[in-house]
Order: structure tokens, then C-alpha cells, then sequence
């Protein structure tokens, strides 16, 4: 599944750069206002700290919430005390959009994560031109010279890379590259399968200094204190948020201490 998300999304891209040739996107990217500092916004503090998505739909779960306005849920989220927006681009299997990404930004004065399957130049200066200030780089999907150059291009973008691991082996090569925001994902992406316990079992290889983001799978604030116990500084949710009252709920998994 996960080489299928990561063709159609490079397909999608080849598209669309017939329409904006490479060029004019890389120029766009680079007359965009500069991104935020996300490391700031993330960095380990005495609370849990809650990257809150934009999530209509997914593969493993179908579709989960209409979302006509992606502005202004993530201002909920914001006003809630989100330190982060995660907007998932991907059109085919979650139904979304790089205009969802540009109309968060001007909505909310917190970071924005563009969080989609990317493995091209392209897409990295799409995500800065929409304003993004984070992308997503999914170890899995990608060898390790382009995860080694694409963190590269984030960079010297003023963006930060969120380097999503799923084995000890993908957080040895996420460190390999500099990462200095590393996510597991407890979600396996090929099989969907889910185990809360990942995070704990790769925390220690994380070492102090970089954040480290729990991903996927929680449902309710005692999976969010066990992330927290495990060592999480930061917890990505997107089904729990965009299914319920998404400021009653943010509001709640951050009451964890
Ligand atoms: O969510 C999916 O089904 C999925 C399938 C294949 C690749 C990626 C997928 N999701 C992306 C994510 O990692 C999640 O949207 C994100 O971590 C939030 O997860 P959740 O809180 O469980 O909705």
C-alpha cells in the first residue's frame, strides 16, 4: 500500500508540474513569507504538546469527516492549544488538498505540517510555496539518499523536516540524515496495523536533544498519557479529533500531564 500511496502521489505531482512548470514553483517557494521556527513550537515542554490534523479521510478507515472548512477547524485547534497543524495533501485515498494547506495558514499563527508522500523536489517546494513550515518524509517510502537530500532541501528552505520511522533501523537512518523532529508512527502504513507500544520500544534510541513524536492510533487521553509515560514530547492525532468535538477532545489529551 505504502509504494502505491507514494507512486500516485509522485504521479499527482508530475501533473500538476505541467501546469506550474518546476521553475515557477521553486520561485514561488522561495518569495514565500519565511517558515516558522517548529522546533520552537515543539520542543520538549513540562506538558504533552499536540500536533492536531486536518484528516478527512484514510485508507485503512474510509471517509471520517466531511471538513468543508479546513480554516477553521485548524483555528479550533489552535484556540484549543494545538502547537502544531498537520494537513494531510494527498487527494486520492485522503481526500486532500494543497489549497487545504494555504487556506490553514492564513487561518492559524501556529506551525503547518504538509503531510503527504513525498519524494520529490517538487513537492517540497510546493509545500513551501502553500506555507508550509514542516514537511513529512516517511523513511519507508524512500532510499536513503533522497531521505539524506530531501531533509537537505527542507532545510535550506528554513523548513523542518518530521522524519516518520516505524523499525529501529528507520530511526538509525533518520538519525544518519540529522533529523531533529523524528516521529513513529504506530500505524505499520502497508498493513495498517496498529501498536501503541512502538513508540515505547524506539523512545531510548531517540536521543535528548531531538523531539520525538508519537503517531497515530489514539482514541482517548489514557493512550495520549501512555505515549507521554513512554517518553512522547509530542502526540499527532487526526481520527480521534476530526470524529469527535475536536476543541472538547484536544482540550481533554492535553489536560494530560
Ligand atoms: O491513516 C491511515 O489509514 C493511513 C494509511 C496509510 C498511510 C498513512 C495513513 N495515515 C497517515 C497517518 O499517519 C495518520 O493520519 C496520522 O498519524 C494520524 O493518525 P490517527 O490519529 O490514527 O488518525
Amino acid at each position: 500500500m505504502l509504494s502505491s500511496l507514494t507512486a500516485g502521489a509522485a504521479e499527482d505531482a508530475a501533473a500538476r508540474l505541467e501546469l506550474v512548470p518546476f521553475d515557477e514553483v521553486e520561485r514561488r517557494a522561495l518569495a514565500a513569507p519565511p517558515a516558522l521556527d517548529a522546533l520552537a513550537f515543539l520542543a520538549p515542554a513540562e506538558r504533552v504538546k499536540i500536533i492536531a490534523e486536518v484528516k478527512r479521510s484514510s485508507p485503512s478507515r474510509g471517509a471520517l469527516a466531511a471538513i468543508s472548512d479546513p480554516a477553521a477547524l485548524a483555528s479550533t485547534y489552535q484556540s484549543a492549544g494545538a502547537s502544531t497543524v498537520s494537513v494531510l495533501t494527498e487527494g486520492r485515498k485522503f481526500k486532500g488538498t494543497l489549497e487545504d494547506l494555504e487556506l490553514v495558514r492564513d487561518a492559524v499563527s501556529i506551525p503547518v505540517l504538509r503531510k503527504d508522500f513525498i519524494t520529490l523536489d517538487y513537492q517540497v517546494f510546493e509545500a513551501r510555496a502553500a506555507g508550509a513550515d514542516l514537511v513529512l518524509l516517511i523513511v519507508a517510502a524512500l532510499d536513503q539518499a533522497q531521505l539524506a537530500h530531501l531533509q537537505e532541501l527542507i532545510q535550506s528552505l528554513g523548513m523542518t523536516a518530521l522524519v516518520e520511522t516505524h523499525s529501529a533501523d528507520e530511526v538509525e537512518r533518520a538519525l544518519d540524515v540529522g533529523a531533529s523532529l523524528i516521529g513513529v508512527n504506530a500505524r505499520n502504513l502497508s498493513t495498517f496495523e496498529l501498536d501503541r507500544d512502538l513508540f515505547g520500544t524506539l523512545a531510548d534510541r531517540i536521543p535528548a536533544g531531538i523531539v520525538r513524536v508519537a503517531e497515530s492510533a489514539v482514541k482517548t487521553a489514557a493512550d495520549v498519557s501512555h505515549y507521554r509515560s513512554s517518553g512522547a514530547d509530542v502526540v499527532l492525532v487526526g481520527e480521534a479529533l476530526v470524529t469527535g468535538d475536536p476543541a472538547r477532545t484536544l482540550e481533554e489529551f492535553l489536560g494530560v500531564s
